[in-house]
């Protein structure tokens, strides 16, 4: 759309020159910035962080100043080419239904600082526009200066005081380093105080005097003339176990050693399935080419229609999540739909044909994540919802499909990975060290409860931030009615399932 309305400006600045009508100045620098842009967005990519970015930026700022100069500008709002561009301009704001908001804008820029944080990237190349040794132009001083702002709304404040120290290095104008400095002094003083007087909350009891010390601390050195990269150092907040497994492999030479790859038999006597263990107890497993090609676009082309931005639970939209969710029922296509519940069900051996009341399965999930989409550390199965007749309260099955009623909880997780994905988005399993990578056609599985029904915290999990391109997973949610007999249950609430690995050298389960 950008694209065709950047056509129209040139059109129209070409008539403009030859009716000699005038043009501000501004504008015609914004066209001389856009069309060196050109080059790197005409392989139209937004898989790259900083280009989906300044992209947006571009929309959102220069091209909302460029039309408002010329709608304002009586002198020339009557010029015939003006006023045509401006007509055309409007009907492309019709057929788009919206332009870019402040929202949308620092919402992707939220995206390069989740990025930068999880995946500890140079600041100097995010500066000159590289991502996984990718590249596009460097960022201009406006678009730092935005991304500078959205770490200050939230509260990133070792990234908000980098990005001013970096402006503050770049300039050569004596003015506006001062203002930088005073713009630092600034943040990192209120950052200060701002966790300072999170210590203060709990802690009451503590003296005034105390109080007042430690804001003379703070004060004293806010006033500081330059904020030094120690200082700004003092900001900075270690990574959780999640991202610290997403930025790179946990696991030693020793444990990564016990797991392994197999041919593992299925319910077909001449089906085996490509199984790779990442992990033992609780067993996690990746099942290589359980999709074709024409299934995954099949199951693609139909989310696409309905994609959404993802909730959890019921209707939130917040940061735990950064993507878009569709479902695709198991009606769409029964065909499809059998043909692929047949082969889970033949190498998992659960019950996992859909049925309209107390289904062992939900339908297709399939979710969209691009540049800086994620899914935070949760756990699948929802305990409010989803219970057994003997469990379920009329408030829990209040917002259930008939299907969904009285179908036990998410026993297990079976969940395919429609693309391949250029740099990041792993699943991973902080508690357990457990990484899988975005695989094409493959699919991840693992049990959510243990065999008592209890909820197995240690398969806590997430969707590691995508750092270039995109990915596409489609979930099965397997629950617990149908597979009665299908899973034995423990001894104990805490027993652990049995698997006869016939083809695995004998391990102690525990991994060390
Ligand atoms: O995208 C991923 O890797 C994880 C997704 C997930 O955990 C979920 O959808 O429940
Ligand atoms: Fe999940």
């Amino acid at each position: 759309m950008e694209d065709k309305l950047f056509k129209d400006f040139e059109v129209f600045l070409q008539r403009s020159d030859k009716r000699e009508e005038i043009v501000p100045e501004a504008v015609i620098r914004f066209y001389n910035e856009r069309k060196a842009d050109a080059r790197l967005d005409s392989c139209l990519n937004m898989a790259h962080p900083i280009r989906a970015f300044y992209i947006i930026h571009r929309i959102y700022k220069d091209w909302s100043t460029v039309i408002n100069s010329l709608n304002g500008n009586k002198t020339i709002a009557y010029q015939p080419m003006v006023s045509d561009f401006l007509t055309k301009y409007q009907s492309t704001l019709t057929k788009l239904g919206f332009w870019p908001t402040f929202d949308d804008v620092s919402g992707l820029a939220d995206n390069i600082l989740r990025l930068w944080s999880v995946y500890d990237l140079d600041i100097k190349d995010i500066m000159n526009g590289e991502v996984a040794s990718e590249g596009t132009r460097p960022l201009k001083k406006t678009e730092v200066e935005t991304i500078a702002h959205t770490a200050n709304l939230v509260q990133m404040d070792y990234y908000h005081l980098s990005l001013l120290s970096e402006l503050l290095n770049r300039t050569e104008d004596q003015h506006e380093k001062e203002e930088y400095q005073k713009r630092m002094n600034k943040a990192y003083y209120t950052a200060k105080t701002r966790r300072m007087s999170v210590l203060w909350v709990p802690a009451l009891a503590y003296t005034d005097f105390k109080k007042y010390n430690e804001r003379r601390i703070v004060l004293r050195e806010a006033n500081k003339t330059s904020i030094s990269q120690n200082d700004i150092y003092t900001l900075f907040i270690q990574p959780s176990d999640f991202e610290k497994l997403c930025c790179k492999p946990l696991k030693t030479k020793r444990e990564e050693s016990k797991l392994s790859c197999y041919l593992k038999e299925t319910a077909l006597p001449f089906y085996f399935a490509k199984e790779e263990v990442v992990h033992y107890e609780p067993r996690i497993s990746v099942f290589y080419d359980v999709i074709s090609d024409d299934d995954i676009r099949y199951l693609k082309r139909v989310a696409t229609k309905t994609l959404h931005d993802s909730s959890v639970g019921v209707g939130h939209v917040g940061r735990v999540r950064v993507s878009l969710t569709s479902w695709v029922p198991d009606q769409a296509h029964p065909k499809v739909s059998k043909r692929l519940a047949r082969r889970i069900a033949n190498i998992v051996n659960l019950d996992t044909t859909f049925k309209s009341r107390a289904s062992p399965v939900e339908h297709w999930q399939v979710v969209s994540y691009s540049t800086g989409g994620y899914f935070n550390e949760h756990l699948d199965p929802n305990l409010e919802t989803n219970q057994y007749i003997w469990e379920a309260t009329e408030e829990s099955q209040k917002y259930l499909q008939p299907y969904g009623k009285f179908q036990g909880h998410r026993i297990a997780t079976w969940m395919l990975y429609l693309s391949d994905v250029k740099a990041g988005g792993e699943t991973v399993f902080p508690l357990l060290k457990a990484r899988i990578p975005v695989v094409k056609g493959a699919a991840a599985f693992w049990y959510n409860l243990l065999p008592s029904g209890n909820v197995d915290g240690r398969t806590r999990h997430g969707g590691c931030p995508v750092l270039l391109g995109s990915k596409w997973v489609s979930n099965k949610w397997i629950h617990e009615s149908g597979q009665e007999f299908k899973r034995p249950c423990g001894k104990t609430v805490d027993s652990e399932d049995v698997y006869p690995d016939k083809y695995l050298p004998q391990h102690n389960a525990q991994v060390y």
